[in-house]
């Protein structure tokens, strides 16, 4: 079954789970700081990781020692569904492993 959009406040109730996660522009957004160029990238791929096991995908950005995730369900047109927040809570569990803030 397709998933659902949430209502707006579904993903505030989400997003009080999810500290540092903000729904901007449509999307589920978060930034970590990372301590290095390279765990940046380490923690880039452990999440394309969890993305292909959920084959759920975000648009990952990295800029130097941070990553950028944004991510929204392009099969529901660009909203918020429980898929997004599921991979939000997957990524915040392996987050601090890479010394992510
Ligand atoms: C065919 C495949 O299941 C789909 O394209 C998946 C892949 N990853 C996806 N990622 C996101 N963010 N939204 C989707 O609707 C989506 N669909």
């Amino acid at each position: 079954m397709a998933p659902q959009p949430l209502t707006e406040v579904e993903i505030a109730e989400s997003l009080s789970g999810l500290p540092g996660w903000t729904f901007q522009a449509g999307r589920l957004v978060r930034s970590y700081g990372l301590s290095s160029h390279l765990a940046a990238v380490s923690l880039l791929v452990h999440v394309a990781t969890i993305q292909e096991e959920l084959n759920h995908h975000a648009d990952l950005t990295v800029t130097y020692d941070r990553l950028g995730i944004a991510v929204h369900t392009h099969s529901v047109g660009g909203k918020v569904t429980e898929l997004d927040v599921q991979l939000a809570r997957r990524i915040d569990e392996v987050a601090p492993a890479h010394g992510a803030s």
